[in-house]
């Protein structure tokens, strides 16, 4: 069994790459940083390092890379079992493209078993989207091919994969917690498949959300406090008192709307699982820079992401959640520089100011109330 998995970066590598290599797949990695796929080729493997209260290390074996926009990754397509992602949502497009050819090639090599892709990116439905910009790039015939053996499976994938390393740690090695959850939607996959400690679900949605809002939208939250208190990490930032109120309570505004949506979970249960994300952000050995959960501020703050999706169903049901709010006025004050969309967010407001860049980068209307409230908080925190 083999895998081609696109973006051999810190959660390809530390978390998918691991995790199939254990399940029995040969491993191949594409990625578009030449460098990266020279070392994978050269060492054929590396370590995985655990951090947390206890340590430990495993090793991944007998890997290889190919550059994105190679032939031989188009060969890698068509003679593969399973393809996965993990790019970052904003560059699908890129591996779309090679995704329709390698079907392509498929379909005229006369291929009949069936290859599962999944996006594992944190984005609602990212699945759906590849598959969405694949099939702008098929014909019919192809189209047609593409419904028949090729499995789109939307899923969850929950594992913090920092930048931190040691100068012992070799190159290619990875870091990670020792948490892990990986849900996969059975619905869409066209083959069974057996990948350890991930769980096949019949409904994706309550937990896609959950994951998305409790997790990443708290960790939104910590990162922009933090960076705005001027903390460096997500544990010294969540050490400070009034951020972590802050996060409880935007986990609680989140998870009220959560639990009005679905039935899958309880308000119980879902304060819970936010208690149990709270420790994971506490993971002092981690050192997970605020720059890098704060990353792509816009995405971030796009109608459809982590911050604005559960603001609005808050807004739905008649909630205006205050601390939600606050995390989004302080995402709309980051200005690091190392970050081109911290930068273009800062060039937005200020030629349109905070209503107008609400406006565009959130889908909110300019004279909204929600607009109003978010530009009060945003008056009121200063650097
Ligand atoms: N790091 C985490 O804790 C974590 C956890 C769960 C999900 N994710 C998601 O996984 C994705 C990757 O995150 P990361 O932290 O590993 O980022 P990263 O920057 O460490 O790795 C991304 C890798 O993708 C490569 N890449 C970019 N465009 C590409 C393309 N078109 N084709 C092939 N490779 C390409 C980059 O060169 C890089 O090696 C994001 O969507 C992120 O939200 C991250
Ligand atoms: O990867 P992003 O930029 O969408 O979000 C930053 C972090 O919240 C994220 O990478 C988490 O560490 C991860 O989702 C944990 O499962």
């Amino acid at each position: 069994m083999k895998v081609l998995h696109f973006g051999a970066g810190n959660i390809g590598r530390g978390f998918i790459g691991l995790i199939l290599y254990k399940s029995g797949y040969e491993v191949v990695f594409a990625d578009v940083v030449e460098d990266l796929v020279k070392r994978l080729n050269e060492e054929k493997g590396y370590s995985v390092h655990i951090l947390g209260t206890e340590v430990s290390t495993e090793d991944v074996e007998n890997v290889r890379g190919v550059m994105l926009n190679s032939d031989e990754c188009i060969d890698e397509v068509e003679t593969s079992d399973l393809i996965t992602t993990a790019v970052g949502v904003n560059h699908l497009g890129g591996v779309a493209k090679i995704l329709a050819e390698g079907i392509r090639r498929m379909m005229t090599k006369g291929r009949c078993s069936p290859l599962n892709i999944m996006a594992c990116e944190n984005a609602l439905y990212a699945t759906d989207t590849l598959k969405g910009m694949v099939m702008e790039l098929l014909n019919e015939g192809e189209k047609e091919y593409a419904e028949k053996f090729i499995g789109f499976a939307n899923v969850a994938v929950d594992r913090i994969a920092p930048n931190f390393r040691t100068s012992d740690m070799g190159p290619l090695d990875a870091v990670v917690e020792k948490f892990f959850e990986w849900d996969i939607e059975r619905g869409n996959l066209k083959t069974d498949l057996s990948i350890d400690g991930a769980a096949i679900v019949d409904r994706l949605s309550p937990y896609l959300e959950r994951k998305l809002f409790l997790l990443n939208g708290a960790h939104a939250v910590t990162a922009y406090m933090g960076y705005l208190k001027g903390h460096k990490t997500i544990d010294e930032a969540i050490s400070d008192k009034e951020i972590l109120s802050v996060v409880k309570k935007a986990q609680e505004e989140m998870a009220y709307g959560l639990a009005q949506r679905h039935d899958a979970f309880t308000l119980d249960e879902l304060k819970e699982y936010s208690g149990r994300i709270i420790d994971r952000f506490r993971n002092r050995f981690l050192q997970d820079e605020v720059t890098r959960v704060g990353r792509d501020p816009m995405r971030k703050l796009s109608p459809n992401d982590r911050l604005i999706t559960p603001l609005m169903q808050c807004v739905e049901i008649g909630e205006l959640p205050e601390a939600l709010i606050k995390g989004i006025a302080a995402a709309l004050r980051f200005d690091y520089e190392g970050d081109g969309q911290a930068v273009e967010m800062q060039r937005i407001i200020r030629e349109r100011g905070v209503a107008g860049a609400v406006e565009e980068i959130c889908g909110i209307p300019k004279d909204s109330p929600i607009t109003d409230k978010i530009v009060v908080e945003y008056n009121r925190l200063v650097k």
